[in-house]
């Protein structure tokens, strides 16, 4: 196995496959702390003083395994020396919608990333006292709010990623399609801005139903001129963080060495885990198939029947928001073995946006990964079939708004 990236502390997940192996396999790891790094004084999560003290200190996501990272500690020192590898803090991450009970928790993480200079909180209300807050933590980034309309091209000025959590949650007997309504017109408003502003940003997409505001906002995007299919995320990375939990649970794994893809879209059955692909790979009676599969597609059915008419999952979803965000800042910051599943625009199957595993590189999707599609069970197979009619519908339900409405110039 090739050596990952030293890493141990706000950890998202990286390859740890050879570069042109077919199934790459996301893995829990961090970013890179030394014991001579200035900025371990923020690690307190995961890292200890020394190198190799961190190695059996969990990761802020999880843990890197001994081996791993003693081999990679050596590559590193074989290859450079006395150079001691200190993580950039210079990307500029805006929040929209983080006065939320997600974008909250997100920009949390998000303080704490090394790679992060500059964090901008995006609300329509309340977002002055959650900077405020936010500015306390002792770690490299400066936290700048902006409240309403008058507020947000600034909010957007010279980002790097910009993450929308903005919109309203469900509640019990709601499907996400229900959220369309509200959350199609603040898409579009944010997804103009975001063109006027920041057109060469990764843009992360949360607020739901994903499998439509993503459409919409290529569309707003086109209708700009400034549409890169490669820079538009639908985060649906959540999907992933389930069913590795779950997965784990079930087969009593250790949980961090689990990685399941998850493919389709993000709502009800189009959220489809690809369980015979499980990394490490599992065995399953299809009892235990059909089970998980329909616990990891009604997940967030759960947790918003838990909460009882007070909201949907806002501290999973944090979490799962800012490893992608880390990912992605990975990616920028040249790490050559990014891999994570995102709804996006693709040619994997007949229908124009599809989750899948992909490629992040400095530039966005650097490739899709169709491996994963090829060898299903049959009952993957059928439960690929069976998605696509209701994920079609919801693009097209998307575009069609977007273009009932275009955008001013
Ligand atoms: N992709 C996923 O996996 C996933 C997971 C969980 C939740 N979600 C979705 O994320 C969205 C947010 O969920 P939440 O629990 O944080 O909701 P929330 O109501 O707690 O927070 C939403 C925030 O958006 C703000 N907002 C509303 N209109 C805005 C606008 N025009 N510009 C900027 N901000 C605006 C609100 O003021 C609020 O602070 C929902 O649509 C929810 O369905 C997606
Ligand atoms: O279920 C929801 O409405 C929120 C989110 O999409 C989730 O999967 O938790």
């Amino acid at each position: 196995m090739a050596a990952a990236a030293a890493t141990f502390s706000v950890g998202t997940t990286c390859s740890v496959g050879r570069k042109g192996v077919s199934t790459p396999q996301s893995k829990p790891c961090a970013l890179r702390f030394t014991a001579q790094n200035p900025l371990k004084s923020f690690s307190g999560l995961k890292a200890t003083s020394g190198s190799f003290a961190c190695e059996s200190e969990p990761s802020f996501f999880g843990k890197e395994s001994t081996a791993t990272i003693r081999a990679s500690y050596a590559l590193k020192a074989q290859k450079e020396a006395s150079v001691v590898q200190q993580p950039q803090a210079s990307y500029k991450v805006a929040v929209l919608g983080a006065a939320g009970g997600i974008g909250q928790p997100l920009a949390l993480l998000i303080k704490m990333s090394p790679l992060v200079s500059s964090l901008h909180l995006y609300d329509i209300a309340n977002v002055k006292g959650v900077a405020a807050d936010l500015s306390h933590c002792n770690t490299p980034s400066q936290v700048l709010d902006f409240t309403g309309a008058d507020e947000l091209a600034q909010s957007l000025k010279g980002v790097d990623v910009v993450v929308i959590p903005a919109g309203v949650p469900r509640k019990p007997g709601m499907t996400r399609d229900d959220l369309f309504n509200i959350n199609a017109g603040i898409v579009k408003t944010l997804i103009e801005a975001v063109a006027d502003n920041c057109p060469d940003a990764f843009i992360h997409i949360i607020s739901n139903p994903v499998n439509s505001t993503v459409p919409i906002a290529a569309e707003v995007l086109k209708q700009k001129g400034v549409y890169n299919p490669k820079k538009l995320f639908g985060v649906s990375t959540l999907d992933v963080v389930r069913a590795n939990t779950f997965v784990a649970q079930k087969k009593n794994l250790k949980l961090i060495d689990v990685d399941v893809p998850v493919v389709g879209g993000h709502a009800g059955i189009t959220i489809l885990p690809l369980l015979s692909k499980t990394k490490p790979s599992v065995s399953l009676s299809d009892e235990e198939v059909a089970e998980l599969t329909v616990r990891i597609q009604n997940a967030g059915t759960e947790v918003v029947e838990a909460k009882a008419g007070a909201g949907s999952a806002t501290l999973s979803m944090a979490y799962a928001a800012a490893r992608f965000v880390e990912s992605s800042l990975r990616a920028l910051d040249g790490d050559s073995d990014v891999y994570e599943c995102s709804y996006v625009d693709s040619s994997l199957t007949e229908l124009p946006f599809f989750a899948s595993r992909i490629k992040i590189g400095k530039e966005g999707v650097e490739a899709l990964i169709p491996s994963d599609l090829q060898g299903l069970t049959e009952y993957e197979q059928k439960a690929l079939e069976a998605l696509k009619p209701e994920l079609k519908a919801s693009i097209e339900k998307g575009i069609a708004f977007a273009n009932k409405q275009p955008v001013a110039a």
